[in-house]
């Protein structure tokens, strides 16, 4: 391990930090990354749960740490990543701090930009435009800025690229993008926000980005997802058709045809569309005025400007709202047998679950007939399941293909099954009856930033 250069990639999602180590001269020029290890520290913000912290050696040659740490919502993104580092480096592979040259950063909203930034010790300029895009990624950039700035500090010599989860969804169509409301050049019918001198429109105006659009996010997700059934199928990307359930702690779904993003759910920040853990999705957007007094006071959360409303519609609202818990797990388990519960409880759980559906449903039917309208059923490659809640549970994917077997879904119980235990990335869990296929994809967010660094360094 002495002389071989590392790349890192972070990827900071709204309850998680998973990193994978990726060795370059293993891999020679441009042939593929060979990752080896992975870390995750999971249940981030979660109350009265501790977290989450695993590593592991991808060889198989032992050192590997599960362990729980302090409780969810005593940590912070500025001291997860430097423990998660030095789990990597004081292991007895002998990983010194010095060989990991690159860190590649997720980034979830990257406004304006067409391609990934780079960010040294010396120039650390696009860190403080990025935490301004927190005001469009409350639960994200911030975050992601905090721990890039960790990672600086305790790598000084490393180099970071920031990997944008907005690039993927470039290919919008203006039709799909816009919203129908006034452009800022035009009259403003609300103030959007106005908390001490700052106001979002100005701050938009300072960052190039236009908050009249949908720019959409989990776009590294779903070039992950992507090149897997690509590989899976034994076509190009760019002749693969899909629609993609990435559901996390914040889910979304993305139409993707030929290659390309042609819709997604999330918005001009990653509240639209589907219930989160502890997001609202979409609402009447007049609730806000309606139910949350002060709405466009500050929400005084640390180090960013968030008004109440946002803070109530981000950090409140979802599962965590209805069921009182954003643990997709427990949720099912108390609806499928309410009567090891309090049955307040498990009432809740049913709505939660309900609801949850209802939407996804929605989106997913809402896609499907775009795709059917222009390509035939013929033309679908597949339904996707991903993220933690895609990826692991086994009721939700058959109940979601059963209420959609109208349109020819059939899911193989044993292969649905299989999906959630076993370590397959890419797995077809429909019979061959179905008239379109359903696959679990585990997504792979960090190796997408880590092939970024690739390229972007030619490595
Ligand atoms: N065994 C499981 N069954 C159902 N849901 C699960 C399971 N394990 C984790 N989850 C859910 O996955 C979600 C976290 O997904 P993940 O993609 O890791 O989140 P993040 O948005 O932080 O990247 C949480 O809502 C959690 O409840
Ligand atoms: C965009 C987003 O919601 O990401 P995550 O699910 O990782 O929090
Ligand atoms: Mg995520």
């Amino acid at each position: 391990m002495s002389s071989t250069t590392y790349i890192l990639a972070i990827n900071c999602g709204s309850s998680s930090i998973k990193a994978k180590l990726y060795a370059v001269n293993d891999a020679g020029k441009r042939k593929p990354l060979h990752a080896v290890a992975e870390g995750s520290i999971k249940g981030i913000a979660a109350k009265g749960q501790k977290i989450k912290i695993k590593l592991e050696w991808l060889d198989g040659s032992g050192h590997d740490i599960s362990e729980e740490g302090e409780l969810g919502d005593q940590v912070d993104y500025q001291t997860l990543p430097p423990l998660l580092l030095k789990k990597f480096t004081s292991s007895s592979k002998g990983l010194k701090d010095e060989q990991i040259k690159y860190i590649a950063h997720r980034i979830v909203h990257g406004g304006p930009h067409k391609e990934p930034i780079i960010i040294t010790r010396e120039h650390e300029e696009g860190l403080t435009e990025m935490d301004t895009l927190s005001e469009f990624a409350p639960l994200h950039n911030h975050s992601a800025v905090l721990a890039i700035r960790s990672c600086l500090k305790a790598l000084p010599e490393h180099t970071s690229l920031l990997a944008f989860d907005t690039l993927f969804h470039q290919t919008l169509p203006e039709e799909v993008y816009t919203y129908a409301i006034p452009k800022p050049d035009q009259e403003v019918p609300i103030p959007l926000r106005k908390v001490s001198k700052l106001h979002s429109l100005g701050i938009a105006q300072k960052l190039n980005l236009t908050p009249t659009r949908q720019y959409g996010f989990h776009g590294l997700s779903y070039r992950s997802i992507l090149q897997s059934i690509a590989t899976k199928s034994g076509k190009q990307t760019k002749d693969v058709s899909i629609v993609v359930a990435h559901l996390g702690s914040g889910g979304s779904c993305c139409m993707i045809r030929n290659g390309e993003s042609q819709d997604t759910t999330m918005g001009l920040t990653p509240l639209e569309g589907l219930v989160g853990g502890t997001r609202s999705g979409s609402i009447d957007p007049t609730l806000v005025f309606h139910l949350v007094e002060g709405c466009a006071e500050d929400a005084g959360l640390d180090g960013i400007k968030v008004t109440r409303a946002e803070a109530t519609l981000n950090k409140k609202s979802g599962l965590t709202a209805l069921a009182g818990t954003n643990d997709f797990n427990s949720i099912t388990t108390k609806m499928l047998d309410p009567s090891s519960y309090d049955a307040k409880d498990a009432k809740a759980s049913t709505l939660a679950y309900k609801v949850y559906t209802d939407r996804l449903l929605c989106y997913l039917t809402f896609y499907l007939g775009k795709l059917f309208e222009t390509d035939g059923v013929d033309g679908i490659d597949g339904l996707v399941f991903s993220g933690g809640i895609g990826e692991k549970s086994v009721f939700l994917r058959k109940d979601i293909s059963k209420r959609l077997g109208w349109m020819g879904f059939q899911v193989d119980d044993k292969l649905n099954e299989q999906a959630s235990a076993g370590k397959e990335v890419t797995i077809k869990i429909s019979g061959e009856a179905s008239k379109i296929p359903v696959w679990v994809v585990q997504t792979d967010e960090e190796e997408v930033c880590a092939k970024m660094v690739q390229e972007y360094f030619d490595l």
